[in-house]
């Protein structure tokens, strides 16, 4: 018996060796074939600090100082062709003049999908892969039918607030981040279902350890088991679903959309359990870091508080005290407030990541050679004065229309607008489409809180905690908490 069990062990740790040497093997000629890959000429490469330091040292600075280099290599180059060096890549950003004709490249041009599998460590992940139903589905059957689908969310959001939030009948101390990421999960799931998606980990090992630590870090066999989770609670409910004919009254949730769009082979259950996840991972941490953000900032500038519980009285007011799709829309404070909240606090600080597979030449002439990992320094743009004047200043209702306005002014962007001075959500047809409902669902959360709660940090802080990035992504720091009191209305 213990002998058996030696031969198994020796053949784990055979295996694992003959693993490591062919990815290590693999990476050495994929960082051969890296080195051949043509540069655009004349682009300098961003974070050298004027050659004091390496690209080999700027590469791995890009993973704590990735805004800061873009930032830099935006205002060096005037908003031009540059190289933002990381560890796995360079990546090319381009100037906004070009975005119009590139929106919609076809993708075997501008591969958007590669560039996530390769953000995300999708071949690990699985992030990225296989990855084309559920934006057509968000798309065309989510937000069309976002007035029918708001009001259960609603419902959810108040379930889910009392559940997580304590009485707080005095003043209380409350975990900002995991309290917001359950009340988004469980709203969020009144439309999906689903759980959560974590890569981070993976980044932190060489590229050869990676095929390897995908077996041994607890974050990946988490993943996994979410996978098996999923494909468990959710097959059953496609067995029903797939019992349901035309004439029955089919309910208006995303399982449905997914398994009345899907064709083929994706209509099987696993392919279509493992979608409902990937929408978690689109939808849960990124729309629970907003009102994160927001909170922080309300409680680092309290005297935005009052006006915006006012719009929020006075909207519910005229609508016997429930939000709809359309009374959501007229929270042009709030709306503003977020705006300039994501300004400060974006999730990534770069967007409308391609792999450019084949040489793509521009309306000027200018080629952009294959194999580049194309994008636009999103949060770089956004703080650019000549996009928003006196960037450095927290303005919170700077985004609202003037009411004397003339029908010819040019109108200011909301907090979903996308074009080439806005590119938060991406940019073209793979902008995120899951942003209407975000925001929707974003602003019922907010109005809860700020409905029922009173807020301010904990003694001894008056500053807005600093966010934690990492490479290009960035998050409100989750070991804070703030003193929430409930109001006594
Ligand atoms: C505040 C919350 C959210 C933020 C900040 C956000 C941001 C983004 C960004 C930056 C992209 C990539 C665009 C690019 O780089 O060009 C994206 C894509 C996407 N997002 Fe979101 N997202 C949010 C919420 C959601 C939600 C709630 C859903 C689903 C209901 C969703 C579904 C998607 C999908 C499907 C794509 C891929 C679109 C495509 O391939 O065509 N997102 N999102």
């Amino acid at each position: 018996m213990r002998q058996a069990v030696l031969r198994t062990a020796q053949e784990h740790h055979v295996k694992l060796i003959i693993a490591a040497t062919v990815s290590f093997l693999l990476t050495v000629v994929a960082r051969f074939q890296k080195k051949k890959r043509r540069l655009f000429p004349g682009a300098p490469f961003t974070g050298l600090d004027n050659g004091a330091r390496s690209l080999v040292e700027a590469r791995s600075r890009y993973q704590t100082h990735a805004a800061e280099m873009l930032i830099e290599g935006y205002k060096k180059t005037n908003g031009g062709f540059y190289y933002v060096p990381g560890p796995d890549c360079d990546r090319l950003m381009i100037p906004t003049k070009y975005l119009h004709e590139l929106k919609n490249a076809p993708e075997d041009r501008a591969d958007f999908l590669r560039s996530f599998v390769e953000m995300f460590e999708g071949e690990y992940t699985t992030i990225g892969k296989r990855w084309h139903l559920h934006p057509r589905v968000v798309k065309n059957q989510l937000n069309p039918s976002l007035a029918v689908v708001l009001p259960p969310v609603e419902e959810e959001i108040q379930i889910a607030a009392a559940r997580v939030i304590p009485p707080c009948e005095d003043w209380t101390p409350v975990p900002v981040v995991s309290t917001l990421t359950q009340i988004i999960a469980q709203a969020s799931g009144r439309m999906i279902g689903g759980t959560q998606l974590s890569p981070q980990r993976l980044k932190q090992y060489p590229v050869w350890a990676r095929p390897i630590m995908q077996w041994v870090i607890p974050e990946m066999k988490a993943l996994r088991h979410h996978m098996a989770v999923a494909r468990k609670f959710i097959n059953p409910i496609l067995a029903e679903r797939e019992q349901l004919v035309e004439s029955d009254k089919k309910p208006t949730d995303l399982i449905q959309m997914l398994y009345d769009g899907a064709r083929g082979r994706d209509r099987e259950r696993n392919f279509l359990a493992y979608t409902c996840l990937a929408v978690s991972f689109a939808a849960i941490h990124t729309s629970a870091s907003v009102p994160a953000h927001l909170i922080y900032d309300l409680c680092a500038l309290p005297e935005y508080i009052q006006p915006l519980r006012e719009e929020i009285e006075e909207i519910l007011a005229a609508n016997n005290g429930k939000f709809t799709k359309a009374s959501l829309s007229k929270l042009v404070k709030m709306d503003s407030f977020m705006k300039e909240s994501q300004r400060f606090n974006p999730l990534v600080f770069m967007t409308f990541g391609r792999v450019v597979s084949k040489d793509l030449q521009l309306h000027d002439g200018v080629v952009i050679p294959a194999g580049n990992i194309i994008g636009v320094p999103s949060h770089a743009i956004a703080n650019d004065p000549s996009v928003c004047k006196d960037p450095e200043h927290f303005d919170g209702f700077r985004w609202i229309m003037p009411e004397d306005s003339n029908p010819d002014t040019p109108s200011l962007p909301s907090f979903v607008t996308t074009n080439p001075h806005n590119l938060a959500w991406g940019y073209g047809k793979h902008a995120c489409s899951g942003r209407f409902f975000a925001n929707f669902e974003i602003k019922m959360v907010m109005a809860h809180i700020l409905m029922n709660y009173d807020m301010k940090f904990e003694e001894g802080r008056v500053e807005r905690p600093k966010n934690i990035s990492f490479e290009l992504q960035n998050a409100p720091d989750p070991s804070i908490k703030v003193l929430l009191k409930r109001r006594i209305l």
